[in-house]
């Protein structure tokens, strides 16, 4: 069927206060006036339709929706488009469409929730008399394939007219998404659409196509040519295959003919799936048509045309290296010493960029990239300024940092020091798993002005508090600083001050560290800050000592009388398809892209928001989509050319509950134990009717019925070293930074997609769970998999037995330092427990007597077990 454009109607957008930051600013203002006026210039701006969205956790969208509806209903101008009744929340539709005059279309419904909810919804939708846009959404999640959009819309349809719903009312949304974006599953997106869209229009009477057309260029964010040549090219075949309507910014869209032919090819070739190398070759063409959308580079580089001194801040403001290089050598030769080059220009352009940084206008993977740019030119004056033999610039202060004994987590630690950098401090960086006498050491000998200890495992809280001993023990007086996940302030004042008479501070983030370091260096400041600080900490102290304990303890006996109690009579456990353990030797990246939770990526950089709602985020959205690209362009490479290596086992054993062990046998007769899993169980006092949890609870009882138990081990961190090694020489933080930070998301992911193969294949006890990446993401699915060191098994030391059982360091290749950090760092390890009702607890504060129990099922000393369980002690 081929239809004249000229027919397609086009759904205005910016009245959405997820679609336009401008928009949404107007309503949480109050200034419906102004927003009025956006309704107003969309329809002359030739929307035909306006689709209306109060959608964000901040609004109230039920009073919102229908006081804007009223407003532009006395509107003739406005009021003679229709309005699109756009919510993810029934009620604000329903608020709506009471208010609204002539025919209105609701946005949207689907059979997410299943067919009862989607029919009571078409049916108000009907007394309405409103048309309906209906998502290609079912139980099982978004349609992606051509199949799954066509059967589910045709389920709806059938539903729909089913019960009298006029079909020509039907408007199905069947699910536009990005493509070229690196990932080979989403290359067919495109065709898949506008197969869809020909499906639908021939078999569906009446039907009409609606779609976002802008997210089919989503990777393409930050270059509108090409985002505007895509939009058009796409438009011009799905309008062919029948598309009705969609919203399309009218300002992004390019004349299909006037684009330019190169363009226009590569595009197509792209959105047609019709080549393998697609992406790449339009990858190649973009940045030329970026800007003006002719030839962006010129206008993109009128920064050169600057003084050498104001390119180098733009350079470093923007984290450009293109021309550092060149231009540090201008500068050089302008200099009179090119130790000046970094005191004056470089110096200033960082200022710049601490100024940003400090309220809020730069965030910090912008910084790291900065900080990329400033070590490339001091790199290339190195040479020039021991040639000359001059004393190196001078730092504002000199800092020793190190990740501690045991641990060796570092993307924090090393974000700290970039920024440290970036503002003229002087970092000696030890590394990981650095012993307290090589940090004393380093300190003396480099005379340094503090030390900054970082370190994310429980166990590092320790090594924390000797490091502060030993430099007591040392008469060392230089500040000591405290940073890291599980680092806190209480912490820093209970545990780690009584050992050390010296300033002691706790850094919450990298953004905090510039001011407290610079703080410390002030001659006039210094006293007095380190001062209120002790006095904080004291009070902290004071308050903790005096405050009646939050947590009430029963005895480990009484816990155990209130033992959770899941449902085993109703509940056979399943027999795992084998037991012992099933490794993954080289397990495919590919697989584990489409599971990786995003929202902790962006976290690690502190970008507060969650994916995807942070790329659209009025304050960092620009920041998160900008690192967001560099990740995925990363990420690409990293499977492209294979940097990583994803390894894993997984294990199955025959278990049974006994007390708070899990015993795991050797066989299925289980007449040989093969080791124990030692849990604790919570002691605090609990409200009626709630359990005092344990994790052997969750496995039947010994002599019940036959249960089981599983462990796994992933990484995906083998094969990082070479080119972390790459990125230093090159002095490229960011990209050390960021690949270390990709390779935990993989190894996350590959947890995730490993329990998924777990629980539908290899125990199989859910083989036909169905659920959307957010609802795995979530873990909105039959069992846990604890891992140990959280909080309902927090003990690290339980992990040599669990990579005993997997055989983790020979299969795995992950092996565990003497605090049981894993090494790869990117690994992932845990127990699996199949039962519907395990749940994930914390076990918290933890009596004497456990602690005595504990130690004589595990035969160690109590000593030994205080120190495995230190941070479960009850005070
Ligand atoms: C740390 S998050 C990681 C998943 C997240 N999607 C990501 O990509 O970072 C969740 C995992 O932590 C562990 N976990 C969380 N809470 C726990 C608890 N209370 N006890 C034991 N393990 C826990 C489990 O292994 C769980 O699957």
């Amino acid at each position: 069927m081929t239809r004249p454009t000229a027919q397609f109607i086009n759904i205005g957008e910016r009245t959405n206060v997820a679609g336009s930051a401008k928009f949404k600013k107007l309503i949480f203002e109050e200034k419906y006036d102004e927003a009025v006026a956006i309704a107003r210039q969309q329809v002359e701006g030739g929307a035909q339709i306006i689709d209306i969205n109060f959608d964000d956790a901040m609004l109230d969208a039920e009073t919102a929706m229908p006081k804007f509806l009223k407003l532009i209903a006395a509107e003739p101008d406005i009021a003679r488009v229709p309005v699109m009744i756009d919510s993810s929340k029934w009620h604000v539709i329903e608020a709506g469409l009471k208010c609204v005059q002539g025919k209105a279309v609701v946005n949207s419904i689907s059979l997410k929730e299943g067919e009862e909810p989607f029919l009571a919804q078409a049916r108000r939708v009907m007394r309405y008399g409103a048309a309906v846009v209906v998502m290609a959404f079912d139980e099982k999640g978004q349609a992606d394939t051509v199949e799954r959009k066509f059967n589910i819309c045709k389920r709806s349809y059938e539903l729909l007219t089913g019960i009298g719903f006029p079909p020509e009312d039907i408007i199905f949304d069947p699910n536009i998404f990005a493509v070229a974006t690196g990932i080979e599953e989403h290359n067919n997106y495109g065709v898949d659409f506008i197969e869809a869209t020909r499906l639908i229009k021939t078999h569906l009477p009446y039907a009409k196509i609606s779609g976002g057309v802008s997210n089919v260029s989503f990777s393409f964010r930050g270059n509108d040519p090409v985002r505007e040549a895509m939009h058009s090219v796409f438009l011009y075949h799905a309008i062919r295959a029948g598309m009705d309507m969609g919203i399309v910014n009218a300002g992004q869209l390019a004349v299909y003919a006037d684009i330019p032919a190169e363009l226009r090819e590569r595009v197509e070739d792209v959105i047609l799936n019709r080549r393998p190398d697609a992406t790449e070759r339009l990858l190649d063409i973009a940045g030329d048509y970026k800007g003006d959308g002719v030839k962006a580079q010129k206008a993109d580089l009128s920064w050169r045309e600057a003084p050498v001194a104001k390119r180098l801040e733009y350079a470093l403001v923007k984290g450009i290296s293109d021309y550092i290089e060149e231009d540090t050598e201008e500068a050089r030769q302008e200099a009179s010493a090119p130790i000046q080059v970094i005191e004056g220009p470089l110096m200033d352009g960082m200022n710049v960029v601490g100024d940003l940084f400090g309220s809020g206008q730069m965030f910090l993977p912008q910084v790291v990239k900065s900080a990329r740019v400033m070590k490339q030119s001091v790199a290339y004056l190195q040479p020039f300024i021991e040639a000359e033999k001059q004393e190196g610039s001078k730092a504002k202060g000199r800092i020793v940092m190190a990740t501690v004994k045991g641990d060796v987590h570092d993307i924090g630690k090393n974000i700290v020091g970039v920024v440290l950098q970036c503002n003229n401090f002087e970092v000696i960086d030890l590394g990981v798993m650095v012993p307290w006498a090589d940090i004393l050491k380093a300190a003396n000998d480099s005379d340094a002005d503090m030390i900054g200890l970082s370190g994310l495992i429980t166990p590092s809280l320790d090594e924390m508090c000797t490091v502060a001993a030993e430099m007591e023990r040392a008469g060392m007086k230089i500040p000591l600083l405290i940073g890291g996940a599980t680092t806190s302030r209480v912490h820093t004042a209970v545990k780690i001050e009584p050992n050390y008479s010296g300033p002691l501070v706790h850094v919450l983030d990298a953004s905090r560290a510039v001011g407290v370091a610079s703080t410390l260096m002030s001659v006039d400041l210094k006293a007095p800050f380190v001062e209120k600080t002790a006095a904080e900490y004291e009070d902290i102290r004071v308050k903790r000592a005096a405050a009646p304990k939050a947590d009430r303890l029963v005895t480990l006996d009484a816990a155990r009388e209130n033992k959770a109690m899941p449902d085993f009579e109703g509940f056979t456990p399943v027999r795992p398809t084998f037991t012992g353990v099933k490794v993954f030797d080289d397990y495919p990246l590919e697989d584990l892209v489409e599971r990786i939770d995003w929202t902790p990526f962006f976290r690690t950089w502190e970008l507060a928001g969650n994916y995807p709602a942070i790329l659209d985020d009025a304050v960092v959205g620009e920041s998160a989509r900008s690192l967001f690209a560099d990740a995925q362009a990363m990420l690409k490479q990293v499977i492209a050319e294979k940097w990583l290596t994803a390894k894993g086992v997984v294990g199955f054993w025959p278990a049974a509950a006994e007390g708070d062990d899990i015993v795991l046998y050797t066989g299925d007769n289980r007449d040989e134990e093969l080791s124990r899993i030692y849990c604790l169980r919570q002691q605090v006092e609990k409200r009626a009717g709630r359990a005092n949890d344990c994790l052997s609870d969750f496995v039947a009882p010994i002599g019940t019925k036959p249960d089981w138990v599983g462990g796994f081990a992933v990484t995906a961190g083998h094969g990082i070293e070479p080119h972390l090694a790459r990125f230093k020489a090159a002095h490229d933080d960011y990209s050390d930074i960021m690949l270390k930070a990709i390779a935990d998301r993989l190894a996350e992911a590959f947890a995730e997609r490993l329990h998924e193969r777990v629980r539908k294949e290899f125990w199989a006890y859910a083989p036909d769970e169905a659920l959307a990446n957010e609802d795995l993401i979530k873990e909105r699915y039959q069992g846990i998999r604890p891992a140990p060191g959280y909080p309902a098994c927090p003990d690290h030391s339980a992990k040599p037995e669990l990579f005993r059982l997997l055989d983790a360091t020979e299969k795995a290749g992950i092996v565990l330092t003497e605090s049981f950090a894993m090494v790869p760092t990117a690994a992932v390890s845990g127990y699996y427990f199949a039962h519907p009702e395990a749940r994930y607890f914390g076990v918290g504060k933890i009596g004497e007597d456990q602690v005595a129990d504990y130690a004589e099922r595990r035969g160690i000393s109590i000593d030994e077990a205080k120190r495995f369980l230190r941070p479960n002690l009850a005070d």
